[in-house]
């Protein structure tokens, strides 16, 4: 993955084409159990496959939402039960899709949970290696895809901890405190659709910003 990010951190802003798109796509990525098919089921109605397992969504499913194509994606990074080959093919299949339809895409939702970031993010750092969830929250960034950073499962943090909770996260993403100075920060609990509007609110800003672009 690492090699990936790497490449598609070249790329320059001015060798991102702007093409005129009818229904362009947002694309819902996160590590693998932490909330990426529930929220698209709250958003389509429809019964996506969701669960306990890790593992549960193998392949790119797009639904058809009018003005826009929401993309639900496989999770990344480690998962329990699931073949190391098949992670890998996952993780390639995921950034060869960002990369191939970048044109395409207004933005990108990336969904973390609230509960186990910040030690995933230490055990990887104590490896000497950079996050999986960083580098994709960079690689989005770096692809000027505006990336909605939701972070889910905040029912397992009990709230007077949720400012200092929150700070510390951004802060692992390189972002200063106050947490709520950033637009693109959602605290969320999809499982009870909290947070669901607000993120509903910055993918529609998105996508008219997306239609509305200049095309030189
Ligand atoms: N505590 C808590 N659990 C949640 C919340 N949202 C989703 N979950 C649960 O998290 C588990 C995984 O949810 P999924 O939506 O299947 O996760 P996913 O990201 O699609 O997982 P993959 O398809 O494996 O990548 C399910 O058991 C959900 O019920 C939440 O806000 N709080
Ligand atoms: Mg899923």
């Amino acid at each position: 993955m690492a090699d990936f990010f790497e490449r598609y951190k070249k790329i320059k802003s001015t060798n991102i084409k702007k093409k005129k798109i009818e229904k362009p796509k947002v694309v819902v990525a996160g590590r693998s159990n932490v909330g990426k098919s529930t929220f698209v089921r709250h958003m389509t109605g429809k019964n996506v496959r969701m669960g306990k397992r890790p593992g549960v969504t193998l392949k790119i499913n797009e639904y058809d939402m009018g003005s826009y194509i929401l993309v639900d994606m496989p999770g990344f990074g480690f998962m329990h039960g699931v073949d190391k080959k098949v992670q890998e093919k996952i993780k390639d299949e995921i950034v060869h899709y960002i990369e191939g339809k970048r044109d395409e895409i207004a933005t990108a939702i990336q969904i973390i949970d609230a509960g186990s970031f910040i030690e995933i993010v230490e055990r990887w750092d104590k490896r000497g290696e950079i996050p999986i969830d960083i580098e994709m929250f960079d690689f989005l960034n770096e692809l000027e895809l505006n990336p909605i950073l939701v972070v889910n499962k905040m029912d397992k943090i009990k709230k007077p901890q949720w400012d200092e909770h929150l700070n510390k996260i951004l802060g692992t993403l390189g972002y200063k405190p106050p947490w709520n100075q950033w637009e693109f920060v959602v605290p969320a609990i999809l499982k009870e659709k909290e947070g669901l509007d607000e993120i509903k609110y910055k993918i529609m800003e998105r996508v008219n910003g997306f239609k509305s672009q200049k095309i030189v």
